[in-house]
């Protein structure tokens, strides 16, 4: 059932790299032929048409050699200047290398709230998605220099599984220093078992992971599971594979041995789930017969369609769509503001840009945020 050829075959893919493969954890050093090895493993994915992003760790182990620490910091401040000095550098390192094959890269910092308040998360969905039509790798990190202990994500395992869920992404890929999941530390444990497909996340599978391993990775296997519950019901496959070989996602390609976490939904189920019964509407609109016509035939909201709004509501906020007989006929995530969506009213998209003197989403409600029913 499983195939490497999935790898080749995802339309939307991202990486993610921990510390411990760009950074090697004895000398200090980064990892530069490596780096420029996975740099032509993305330049491949990109030249046949697949969409990249990469989220990167490293930022705290590289600026601790930047600043010549000694110890690995353990106090947050410390892990924060360290991140400082070691972000800029990690972000021109990915532009050195990517930059041979003629890709852009963009870089991203995100903090939790950035992922979890839903306007954020719009804000920087954009963005991301912006930059990928642009043929512009993003390189993704924590904002770890401006985050407190209590909001922090503290690895990069959930965050780019909370970034595959926020731009449905088809493929997350985790390279780590081990080839999966064992049903044990098979560093402590001989008995242990690799295993190559997992369905469900069960409470045995999850008994699997043991505790964070000390040293310069903070993750461990306990992450990594947290990342594919997010992963598996955004509706995105996850792997763990090695990276520490040079051209992993080849390696991957030619049948590498991996553990595949499987998708259990389609990637917006679980999202429109949401938006259908946990969300408070902050307001309405009300459009005509043909919109909700094109609603129920999955299309998106268009300006086009919409004859009055009412109530006050922000970019991002959950809305009511009702039809011209007052009956609720969708809910969704409103592109606009409700005073923007009053200057739309009834106007074509190639309009918005001269109505509101800026270019916004062709839709009022992008069918992906959309719920009819
Ligand atoms: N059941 C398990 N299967 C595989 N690895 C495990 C398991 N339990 C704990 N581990 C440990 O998790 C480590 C991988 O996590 P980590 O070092 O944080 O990687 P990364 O730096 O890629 O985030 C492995 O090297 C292994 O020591
Ligand atoms: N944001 C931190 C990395 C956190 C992290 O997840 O590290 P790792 O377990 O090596 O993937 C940094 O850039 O140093």
């Amino acid at each position: 059932m499983t195939s490497p050829h999935r790898l080749a075959q995802s339309r939307r893919l991202i990486v993610k790299i921990g510390s411990a493969l760009l950074v090697d954890p004895a000398t200090l050093e980064i990892r530069r032929r490596w780096l420029d090895a996975l740099a032509d493993d993305v330049a491949r994915c990109r030249a046949r048409g697949q969409e990249v992003l990469i989220v990167t760790s490293g930022a705290i182990a590289v600026g601790r050699t930047g600043l010549g620490l000694a110890h690995r910091p353990t106090r947050l401040e410390e892990k924060q200047a360290a991140a400082a000095v070691g972000q800029i550098r990690l972000a021109q390192l990915y532009q050195e290398t990517l930059a041979r094959h003629d890709i852009p890269v963009g870089q991203i910092l995100l903090t939790r709230e950035d992922t979890e308040a839903r306007r954020r998360h719009l804000n920087a969905r954009a963005t991301i998605n912006q930059l990928l039509a642009l043929g512009v790798v993003p390189v993704v990190n924590e904002n770890d220099t401006v985050t407190t202990s209590e909001i922090r994500f503290g690895d990069n395992d959930r965050l780019a599984a909370r970034v595959a869920q926020m731009i449905s992404a088809d493929t997350l890929v985790l390279l780590s220093d081990i080839d999966g999941l064992y049903t044990a530390n098979p560093r402590t444990d001989p008995t242990a078992r690799h295993l190559p497909e997992i369905a469900e996340l069960t409470p045995e599978i999850e008994a699997m992971a043991g505790p964070p391993l000390p040293g310069m990775s903070s993750g461990g296997m306990v992450t990594k599971l947290a990342a594919a519950r997010i992963a598996m019901a955004a509706g995105c496959r996850m792997l763990i594979a090695r990276g520490d070989v040079e051209h992993p996602l080849a390696a991957i390609e030619s049948g590498a041995r991996v553990t595949w976490f499987l998708p259990q939904a389609e990637p917006l189920t679980a999202r429109k789930r949401w938006i259908a019964g946990s969300v408070a509407p902050l307001g309405t609109v009300v459009v005509d017969r043909g919109a909700v016509t094109a609603l129920k035939s999955g299309r998106s909201l268009l300006p086009a369609g919409v004859v009055a709004v009412e109530g006050a509501f922000e970019r991002g906020d959950a809305i009511l769509v009702r039809g011209p007989d007052g009956q609720v006929v969708a809910r969704g995530l409103s592109a606009y503001t409700s005073a923007d969506v009053a200057l739309l009213l009834g106007h074509k998209s190639g309009e918005i840009e001269t109505l509101l003197g800026y270019r916004g989403r062709d839709e009022i409600i992008h069918r992906d945020d959309l719920v009819v029913g």
